[in-house]
């Protein structure tokens, strides 16, 4: 899918500016008639002809001689490039022999007939592409088309199909799009599967035993670009460079995009208010919003991943294969390679992914078909945890957890257990025997029988191996392991993220915490906490901690950590950030409007341990405000404050968002892309809104994978008390949900934001909203209407208009940090205050 194919009507050369009428072209004119005696030779002199060339004698052209354009074929010239005016006989002439040398017989082998479409509608499947086809009166052998993606694949059974394809499909064009007809080529081992029969569920049948169809089915094409790129370039691109290099690469790329803040808050303010000082010094350090620091290198290079996610599927070979694949399956990308030479992943995970892969050889049960969305195995992923004080990744690798994601519609029960059994005596014979042998601490079975292949936090998940009863946490355990960072100790579930490179995050997490500046009269949101990682690292540092997270497990991982590292002044909340933070923010802090001045003697340190540790110190306001209404949700946050403008906006229904083009809210640099062009992470108020805060009442509650959560709760009581309120958000790539940035812009007493980020574009999106002045009077929220063609800082100055007054941050610096040696993704620290 490389190269587009050649429409055969030979497009006419995009016209030079000199080809366009009217008023532009007579200022030209007049510029050029004045210089054409002294400069006759203009590269694009008499290259065009002259429009009044074609028209009645009477109406000639008043520029006579002086003209730049030609007026007869004899007197045009050939513009630079060698091209004619289309417009002339000498280039409808050569288009006409062109068109002719197109008729002439061709031989063409098979591949030949392979083809891509690019620019299908997103929500076309195999069918509606046919039903596509077939109207158009275009014939063909096979059509395969995947939802989500804009390029189907096409097979035709010879050159006349394919010609009347070309000929049809470039004019007529789906829903008003252009669609684009490129190569692709057939894996080898396909054009020998061909014969085979295929069943109704995508799985070939030969002399009885069920066969894999290696994606594609029989006939589908794979993209041209897999078979040009290794694995080594797909996953760790940057590893041709030294790693100084890769640094110098990184912070110069992030120094361009924190450029687009300084250009976009250029842009946005209101043309009433005065430019922010930040703006105008920009000038003085290249444009940049405030300084880049540098970038603080990853004190591992190799093998630093903890968790690696193999996708499964087939080599270009066509063999079964558990690795990473070549590029995008957006992009008709399907291809999976052994992760051979990925500097990134350490031996351990390489070891188990094979030996998956030899299991996968004799299993009875097919591996997944992603252009069909069939088959049953489809994913391993290997989490590592390390030993305490591990300086060297690799070797202090002591607890490994296996998931293996499958896909159980239609497969019978009594088949995939007896599998399963077999595949948890190969893994663990297979560690066992290694030298020397490998940890393995846990298997779980995650069944997602969705299309893609990120599962929802709430997949089910069937522990195959589970770990041993670890006393000192006081629970019976699930599925687990344990890593460490700043001396404490992490307990990780198999769906809670966890950065994937635990020594660089911590020096990661230092940095955010020095730059928050906390004391012990701080109140820190930790937002998007995970496990609690940062809140937890840095709950000595602070007052109190209040962490907010999506994730169940990972909030009960949370409270759990909080439990075995003994840090008894935080608090975790599980719901979406854009649902909480501003009923959090009314709790600890009172409203916006209301902003509570903190009275001269009060406590300006830590809160008294008996008033936070102890969860049934919790008032009885507290209590009767968490009371829950009819449909389960929790009564104190759903309810809106009738003053938190963050919140009414929210049910207004204009929650809808994308802060940055097709991201989703993951961190792993491996997961496929998801839903380009949609507001996938928006959070209406019509979905379900998956909110509890933990009950202080209750000893532990238990999570959906059956694990119970400590109860270290601790509450608002008596939070006002603390002087210096400081949030740190660490969102997924997508960035911060509108609603989370209006609510932190909107409340004065939050002076100190750090934000660290995965992606910069989406810092860039939402630092626009924070760091832009407020206009006196707000404009109404359009719903981002038009947000499809927009880019992700447009739409953030489109949203700054409806910002209400308030104070706007400053940027004041900002750091790399590199936790993705290899690659190109780096993670940012900013700093932002007012
Ligand atoms: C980049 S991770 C950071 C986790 C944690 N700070 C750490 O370093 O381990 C982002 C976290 O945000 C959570 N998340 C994603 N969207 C969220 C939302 N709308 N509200 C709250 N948490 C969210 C994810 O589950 C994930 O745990």
């Amino acid at each position: 899918m490389e190269m587009e194919m050649e429409d055969t009507k030979a497009a006419p050369p995009p016209p030079s500016d000199l080809d366009v009428t009217g008023d532009k072209r007579k200022r030209d004119d007049d510029a050029s008639s004045s210089v054409a005696g002294k400069d006759a030779q203009h590269p694009m002199w008499k290259t065009s002809l002259c429009s009044f060339f074609r028209r009645p004698a009477a109406d000639g052209c008043s520029h006579g001689e002086s003209c730049r354009y030609a007026h007869s074929e004899e007197e045009l010239r050939p513009r630079p490039d060698g091209t004619w005016d289309p417009t002339s006989d000498r280039a409808k002439k050569l288009r006409k022999v062109a068109d002719e040398v197109d008729e002439e017989p061709v031989t063409v082998d098979d591949s030949a007939l392979d083809k891509c479409l690019v620019g299908l509608p997103r929500g076309w499947a195999s069918d509606r592409l046919k039903t596509f086809l077939h109207d158009k009166g275009v014939s063909y052998a096979t059509a395969k088309k995947k939802k989500g993606m804009t390029v189907g694949f096409v097979t035709f059974e010879n050159i006349e199909q394919l010609k009347n394809a070309i000929e049809v499909l470039t004019e007529n064009q789906s829903g008003g799009k252009e669609i684009k007809i490129a190569d692709a080529n057939r894996r080898s081992h396909q054009k020998l599967n061909t014969e085979r029969p295929v069943s109704d569920n995508g799985v070939a049948t030969e002399n009885g035993t069920s066969v894999d169809i290696p994606p594609g089915g029989t006939s589908a094409p794979e993209a041209a670009i897999s078979s040009k790129k290794s694995v080594r370039d797909a996953v760790t691109p940057l590893a041709h460079m030294p790693y100084n290099d890769q640094l110098e690469h990184k912070k110069n790329n992030i120094a361009q995009i924190l450029k687009r803040l300084t250009r976009n808050a250029r842009k946005a303010c209101p043309t009433a208010i005065p430019l922010p000082d930040w703006v105008f010094k920009s000038k003085e350090i290249g444009g940049l919003p405030c300084k880049l620091e540098g970038i603080l290198e990853s004190p591992v290079i190799n093998g630093y991943r903890n968790k690696c996610e193999f996708s499964v599927g087939f080599s270009l070979e066509g063999k079964k294969t558990v690795g990473f694949m070549l590029g995008n399956f957006r992009e008709g990308v399907t291809a999976v390679e052994e992760p051979v030479d990925c500097l990134n992943v350490s031996e351990i995970s390489c070891k188990y992914a094979l030996m998956f892969q030899d299991f996968l050889q004799s299993s009875s049960l097919p591996v997944w078909n992603r252009i069909d969305n069939c088959g049953f195995w489809r994913q391993f992923t290997v989490r590592e945890g390390r030993c305490p004080d591990a300086q060297n990744a690799e070797t202090q690798i002591s607890e490994v957890m296996l998931i293996v994601q499958v896909c159980s519609t239609g497969v019978d029960e009594a088949l995939m257990k007896d599998e399963f059994d077999k595949l948890t005596v190969a893994l663990e014979q297979g560690a066992a025997t290694c030298l020397p042998p490998l940890p393995l601490t846990t298997i779980v079975v995650q069944d997602h029988k969705g299309i893609s292949n990120a599962a929802p936090a709430d997949c089910p998940l069937i522990p195959l191996l589970v770990p041993k009863v670890d006393q000192s946490e006081g629970t019976v355990d699930k599925t687990r392991i344990h890593d460490h960072i700043s001396s404490l100790r992490f307990s990780i579930s198999p769906t809670a993220f966890f950065q994937v490179n635990t020594l660089a995050a911590e020096r990661l997490y230092t940095l955010a915490g020095d730059w928050a500046n906390l004391n012990l009269g701080t109140l820190l949101f930790d937002v998007c906490c995970g496990t609690g990682t940062i809140g937890l690292t840095l709950a000595h540092r602070v007052g109190m901690v209040v962490g907010i997270e999506m994730n169940e497990s990972a909030v009960s991982d949370a409270q759990r950590n909080a439990l075995i590292n003994g840090v008894k002044n935080c608090r975790f909340v599980c719901g979406k950030a854009e649902d909480v933070m501003g009923s959090l923010l009314t709790e600890y802090l009172g409203s916006p409007q209301q902003d509570i001045p903190v009275s001269e003697g009060e406590v300006s340190g830590s809160v008294k341990d008996e008033e936070v540790i102890d969860g049934s110190q919790r008032s009885e306001n507290m209590d009767s405000s968490k009371e829950k209404n009819d449909s389960g949700e929790n009564q104190e946050l759903r309810d809106t404050p009738p003053d938190c403008p963050a919140v009414i906006d929210e049910i207004k229904g204009n929650s809808s968002y994308r802060v940055s083009n097709g991201l989703e809210g993951s961190h792993d640099e491996y997961k496929e892309p998801v839903g380009e062009d949609t507001c996938g992470e928006a959070s209406s108020i019509n979905e379900s809104v998956d909110l509890k805060v933990s009950d202080s009442l209750e000893d532990s509650k238990t999570c959906h994978d059956g694990s119970s959560i400590p109860n270290n709760d601790v509450t608002a009581t008596t939070a006002c008390q603390f002087q210096d309120i400081v949030a740190i958000v660490d969102p997924p790539r997508v960035g911060l949900h509108p609603t989370v940035i209006k609510a932190l812009r909107t409340h004065p007493r939050i002076r100190r934001l750090v934000y660290i980020s995965c992606n910069p574009d989406s810092l860039v999106a939402n630092a626009i909203e924070l760091c832009t002045p407020s206009s006196e009077r707000q404009e109404k929220n359009k719903g981002n209407r038009g947000w499809r063609t927009m880019s992700s800082a447009g739409l953030a100055r489109q949203r700054t208009k409806s910002m209400p007054n308030s104070e706007p941050f400053v940027p004041k610096k900002a750091m790399a940090v590199d936790l993705f040696p290899h690659t190109s993704h780096c993670e940012m620290v900013m700093l932002f205050e007012r």
